[in-house]
């Protein structure tokens, strides 16, 4: 028996990375816009906050179980910023060039050494609405800013990520190696465990 749980996102290049991350459960997943489900207000000052807002929310208009992903890249120099603004970060919503040139810009003459960073992953999967006891999954990946974009797969931040575990920014990997080494990648695994602790899979 295949149960629905509905992936609590309108990003569509997370919604593309969860069909592959996903197809070896025997769930079927369907993105929130298959529901008309919009955006759910991110008014929490953490992802796990805001991962569950969404998750909520989803679950709330659907009658469904319903996944969230709350995510973002993490600057050491810029003290953690863009963190949980990643979006937003230069101003319009998923505007993913202008948030990538407003953080190189801000990161502009400084050293590699400094450049220090990593994404940010949390899940929250609720069963329904009210669900006191979300399941919460955290993951994260190491890299750097590069100074300038490079690649062209993945999305978001993806061209200014530097992954040093492959020598080339995360845009710049075949989807199937990021698949494997992402913030989303390993929260799954975690998600993937916290099901079988309790029995769901
Ligand atoms: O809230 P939903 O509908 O899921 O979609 P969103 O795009 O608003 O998603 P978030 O609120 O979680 O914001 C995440 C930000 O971090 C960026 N981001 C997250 N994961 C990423 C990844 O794997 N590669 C590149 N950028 C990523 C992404 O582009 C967004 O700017
Ligand atoms: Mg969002």
């Amino acid at each position: 028996m295949s149960q629905t749980i509905v992936l609590a996102s309108n990003n569509a290049g997370k919604i593309k990375e969860f069909n592959a991350l996903l197809s070896q459960f025997n769930f079927e997943v369907k993105p929130q816009g298959d529901f008309r489900v919009e955006d759910a207000e991110e008014t929490g000052l953490t992802f796990v906050e805001n991962a569950i807002l969404k998750a909520r929310h989803a679950c709330e208009k659907t009658g469904l179980p319903s996944l969230a992903d709350d995510s973002g890249i993490e600057v050491d120099y810029l003290n953690g910023a863009p963190g949980i603004y990643s979006a937003r970060f230069a101003g319009e919503h998923g505007n993913n060039e202008a948030n990538n040139a407003l953080l190189l810009e801000k990161l502009a003459g400084v050293p590699e050494a400094e450049r220090t960073a990593r994404f940010h992953c949390v899940l929250a999967f609720m069963r329904h609405k009210d669900d006191p006891t979300p399941i919460i999954a955290h993951g994260t990946w190491e890299g750097r800013i590069l100074e300038s974009a490079e690649g062209v797969e993945g999305f978001g931040y993806d061209p200014i990520f530097y992954v040093p575990e492959k020598g080339c920014s995360s845009a710049s990997l075949p989807k199937e190696i990021k698949n494997q080494l992402s913030h989303r990648a390993k929260a799954l695994a975690q998600l993937v465990e916290a099901f079988q602790a309790r029995q769901m899979l």
